[in-house]
């Protein structure tokens, strides 16, 4: 059949890196007018195959074609002007230039020696129109939210003509109204005739909106397009072998009070947050984007000071003034922002991990590190990290790995309660469940746990009980199984206009 010839294929392609073939003799065809889901356990060679489309690794053999022929993508600007865009997590926008200028760099229209602009922000709008996003062609880029930035990503990928657009976790930070227009967008490009390759580790965006898959497992393909059904249950057992209750959430009989946080500000959003959790209590934060869900974490932490209100912590009032004193009082925090929020690239794993619980390793003034070693690697095994990351340097690691090494460097420290921000964002389904169980662990010893979360079936799944943010208050609480996905999206939603 005509229109499954591929455009794009890629033939037994390998990238090694020292000690490591991420990318294994990995053979993909690209159709057009299709969407591709390129999924796989972290590390398993996602992201290098990307860089590898886009010019930004030589593979060390295999063979890359484009409509049969065979094409060399030597650096990145080869493989743009091959017509492969790619959105990647940290955008390539230039923040200070409009809109237009971004959609036009490197490009810029020209009137015989100068710019000409007029025929550039016609061109803008007319890009922006086709694709149907509404953002005026001569705003600041830095002044978008991070949901516009990745529409003007995607605009500019459509100006360059692009016949390919690669997004890797292109949601992570968007609420669930920009995921849905997100992925109507992408159907367009779809329908219009572009493959789409769309890397996600949350399958059930990947399964409502994929037509095919492929999987990676150790930087090999286990299944391709024909062999993997668009189905959770079979993508996972695919992924990880097995198929685990996706949320193994344990019946929590909620103690006394540990936490009372009593109408809170701080300088940073927080505006008269009240809440409690009890020993062995989930407390979910859910709210949109910007709500201030981060901001009570951070507060909770140390992070930002209090201007006005209280936290006490097992009955008694805490002086939060920095981070250290929340460790100290028994507080852990899984921050949102992992890779600026305190990896130390050049450690090795086990010493970023037990940073932040040397008590538990110290004798008198020396370090136990048989017992460090211990500690981290059962870690390292019950998060299923890498097997090497203990000893490897950090900053070698696949993106997931990196994030959980940081869940577990909270959860290595003995804290009383465990704030955790979007812990499960970016990392494999394997490795979500892990992270589940190790919540229910938490809770089971009496701690407590407030959990943030943008997947609003974790985060039901999970909590006892939710508080909706907003404006940084808690607009509302309720018992988490008294609630719906719908209920959840509602509830926030309204109170943020009820707020406006
Ligand atoms: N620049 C590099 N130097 C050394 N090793 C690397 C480099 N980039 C990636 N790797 C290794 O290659 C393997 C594949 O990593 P890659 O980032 O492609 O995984 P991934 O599937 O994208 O993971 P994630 O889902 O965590 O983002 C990993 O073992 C990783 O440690």
């Amino acid at each position: 059949m005509e229109e499954s010839v591929p455009v794009w294929e890629l033939r037994n392609v390998t990238k090694r890196f020292p000690g490591v073939v991420a990318n294994d003799s990995v053979s993909l065809s690209l159709v057009a007018g299709r969407i591709h889901g390129l999924l796989g356990e972290n590390g398993c060679g996602k992201s290098t195959l990307v860089k590898v489309l886009c010019g930004v690794h030589q593979p060390d053999s295999g063979e890359i074609l484009c409509a049969r022929r065979p094409v060399v993508l030597s650096d990145p600007i080869a493989a743009r002007r091959a017509g492969i865009a790619t959105v990647f997590q940290e955008f390539s926008l230039v923040q200070t230039l409009s809109v237009a200028e971004n959609i036009y760099l490197g490009r810029l229209p020209r009137n015989r020696w100068r710019i000409d602009w007029p025929a550039m922000r016609e061109g803008a709008r007319r890009v922006l129109g086709r694709i149907h996003v509404a953002i005026d062609p001569d705003a600041i880029v830095g002044e978008l939210s991070t949901a516009g930035q990745q529409l003007v990503e995607i605009a500019k990928a459509i100006a360059a003509n692009a016949s390919m657009i690669i997004l890797d976790e292109p949601t992570t930070a968007l609420g669930p109204d920009e995921i849905a227009e997100l992925h109507r967008l992408l159907l367009r490009l779809r329908d219009d005739g572009r493959i789409i390759l769309y890397i996600s580790h949350r399958l059930d965006e990947v399964v409502e909106l994929v037509d095919e898959a492929t999987i990676l497992k150790d930087g090999r393909v286990v299944s391709n397009a024909a062999e993997t059904p668009v189905e959770i249950r079979a993508i996972v057992r695919k992924m990880v072998g097995r198929v685990d209750e996706h949320f193994p959430k344990a019946a929590n009989a909620t103690g006394d009070a540990l936490l009372d946080v009593r109408s809170i500000h701080t300088s940073n959003r927080v505006a008269g947050a009240s809440f409690t959790v009890g020993r062995g209590e989930v407390f979910g934060l859910g709210g949109v984007l910007g709500s201030g869900r981060t901001e009570i974490a951070r507060a909770l932490f140390g992070v930002d000071v209090l201007r006005q209100g209280e936290i006490r912590l097992r009955g008694k009032s805490l002086k939060l003034l920095s981070s250290r004193d929340a460790i100290a009082a028994g507080i852990a925090l899984v921050p949102e922002n992992r890779k600026s929020d305190g990896l130390f690239f050049n450690f090795s794993g086990h010493e970023n991990i037990s940073i932040a619980g040397l008590g538990r390793i110290t004798h008198g003034a020396m370090l136990d590190h048989a017992r460090e070693r211990r500690l981290a690697h059962g870690l390292i095994q019950s998060l299923r990290i890498t097997p090497t990351a203990g000893t490897a340097l950090v900053g070698e690691l696949s993106g997931g790995n990196q994030q959980k090494i940081v869940i577990a460097r909270w959860l290595f420290a003995e804290a009383e309660l465990f704030v955790l921000d979007e812990p499960t964002q970016g990392i494999d389904v394997g490795a979500k469940i892990a992270v589940y169980q190790l919540i229910n662990e938490l809770t089971a010893a009496g701690k407590g746990v407030i959990l943030i979360s943008s997947d609003y079936d974790e985060l039901l799944a999970m909590s006892d009980r939710i508080g909706i943010v907003s404006r940084g208050r808690i607009v509302a609480i309720r018992d988490a199984r008294s609630l719906d996905k719908a209920d959840l999206i509602k509830a926030s939603a309204d109170r943020e206009e009820l707020a406006a």
